[in-house]
């Protein structure tokens, strides 16, 4: 998919944002360690120099081109594959070199330094994309797609991350904006005028103007919530006695009897938490069973303290017992540490045991869900209803990878756009209410901007992106 660069709109009475800086910055861009290939990115004005220096010559425009990679002594440290995309036509606007070599850490780490020597600084997390940004190569909610997509953690995740990549989101954002100047436009037009005068075919351009933006944005407020729900995913607090059946349960969830349960890594007690993938959507699986012993060191303490930070703010609850069997002190005693409200399914497994059916009973956001981990007998109605509670709807093609940023904005924008609905008998705050729906909009594609949220956004991003 190609990007389609977005000319940001410039918003009156702002500063132009940060020029990109003249610095020329370097980084590895592929991962650390040993791989086939090893990419090392350039970008910056002393690019053409620093070819000069590497490779003794510049490389044909945008054409892969064999060369030694040499140290300043003219020792080889490579054979590789260079490119040059000459500024405004590469990724950050800028030139751009890449030193495509043989992928191990010890060549990679000699490229850098030589490319430092010869005048480029060690990039910051983020600054490649940012760069693209600031040069206007792609806008805002087109950069954090490139972290989203790198992060992605399913096929349609993926997916609708490089559809808001490939700039349909912010399109969609930027034609709501078109829409919301040309009625602004037409409302000031009408400012002057008192009521009584004003055309009633005028006036019914402008009603029908404003239901038209309603409706477009709650389609795509609609389609961002979707995106984020396959971003977020849900985390789900477990809660059984150990042999309920909780593995054998996730197992048949995730609708494979192979161990798909995998850890998240960098948590001290991984074992206690899990992921697993249902309709592209994560489910993030706390089991708190493993908070039950008091702790015995600081590292399993800290670890405890952390798996309870995270049951309690989870979404969702799974209880599950065996079919038949009395509820259990210790269980309920870790229910009443959850928050109140939070929705609960009270899972009965092993109902083969007991000849039972499966069902099902509904009680609002709860659920009592009769099943058979082994059998698989019931667990379609789980598997619903932890995809209802994450708010995934069955849909088709569209979504868009947003973040919670986006849908803050978006509703801020549906507010104002109620607001204005009300207030057009009155067209100064009719206009005013408009105007707001636009910078809210436009906080998305980063024509509206803060330097402070650009820090935010690019600090998140890996190295050498
Ligand atoms: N080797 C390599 N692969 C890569 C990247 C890269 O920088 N280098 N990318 C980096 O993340 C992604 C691809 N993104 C890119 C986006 C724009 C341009 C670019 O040169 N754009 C110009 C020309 C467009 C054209 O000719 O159609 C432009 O926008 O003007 C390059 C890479 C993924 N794969
Ligand atoms: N008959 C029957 N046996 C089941 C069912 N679900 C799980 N089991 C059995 O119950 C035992 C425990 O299952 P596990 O999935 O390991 O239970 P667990 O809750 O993960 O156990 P811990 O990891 O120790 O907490 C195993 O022997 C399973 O085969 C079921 O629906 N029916
Ligand atoms: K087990």
């Amino acid at each position: 998919m190609a990007y389609q660069p977005h000319p940001r709109a410039r918003v009156e009475g702002q500063s132009a944002p940060l020029s990109a800086g003249a610095d020329t910055i370097a980084a590895v861009a592929t991962p650390a360690g040993r791989g086939g290939i090893g990419v090392v990115r350039v970008s910056g004005a002393r690019v053409r120099e620093i070819a000069g220096g590497v490779l003794g010559a510049l490389p044909e425009p945008r054409h892969a081109t064999l060369a030694d990679f040499r140290t300043a002594q003219g020792a080889p440290i490579d054979s590789g594959i260079a490119l040059f995309f000459p500024a405004p036509r590469s990724y950050t606007g800028e030139d751009v070199l890449e030193l495509q070599g043989h992928g191990g850490p010890v060549v990679m780490r000699e490229l850098l330094r030589r490319c430092v020597a010869l005048g480029a600084r060690v990039a910051e997390p983020g600054e490649f994309t940012r760069r693209a940004f600031l040069n206007d190569r792609i806008d805002l909610a087109q950069a954090e797609s490139v972290a989203d997509l790198i992060d992605a953690s399913s096929t349609e995740a993926a997916a609708s991350a490089a559809r808001s990549l490939a700039g349909e989101f912010s399109q969609r954002i930027t034609s709501l904006v078109a829409a919301l100047t040309e009625l602004r436009m037409h409302v000031e037009a009408c400012i002057d005028f008192p009521e009584e005068e004003i055309d009633p075919a005028d006036r019914k351009a402008l009603d029908e103007k404003l239901s038209a933006i309603r409706v477009a944005h709650a389609v795509l407020l609609d389609a961002a919530r979707q995106g984020a729900v396959l971003r977020e995913g849900l985390t789900v607090a477990l809660v059984g006695r150990p042999n309920v059946g909780k593995s054998s349960l996730l197992n048949r969830l995730a609708g494979e009897d192979v161990a798909i349960v995998t850890p998240i890594a960098g948590t001290t007690r991984d074992y206690v938490r899990a992921t697993i993938e249902l309709e592209g959507v994560p489910i993030h699986l706390i089991d708190t069973a493993g908070l039950r012993d008091a702790a015995a060191d600081e590292v399993e303490r800290i670890g405890i303290e952390r798996t309870w930070a995270a049951a309690a703010s989870a979404g969702a609850v799974l209880y599950i017992t065996e079919e038949g069997e009395q509820p259990r002190v210790e269980d309920a005693s870790l229910l009443a540490r959850l928050p109140a409200g939070i929705p609960k399914a009270h899972v009965f497994n092993k109902i083969d045991l007991s000849r039972s059916t499966a069902s099902t009973s509904a009680a609002g956001k709860d659920a009592e869900i009769h099943l058979s981990a082994k059998t698989g007998d019931g667990v379609a109605a789980l598997r619903s209803w932890l995809l209802e509670t994450a708010g995934w709807r069955p849909h088709g093609e569209g979504l868009f990878m947003a973040r919670e940023r986006h849908l803050v904005a978006l509703r801020v924008a549906g507010e104002r756009l109620a607001s204005a609905e009300r207030n057009t008998q009155a067209f100064e705050l009719f206009a005013e209410d408009l105007k707001i729906t636009q910078d809210a909009l436009g906080q998305i594609t980063g024509a509206v901007s803060a330097d402070d949220l650009l820090g935010e956004i690019f600090s998140r991003f890996c190295i050498g992106k």
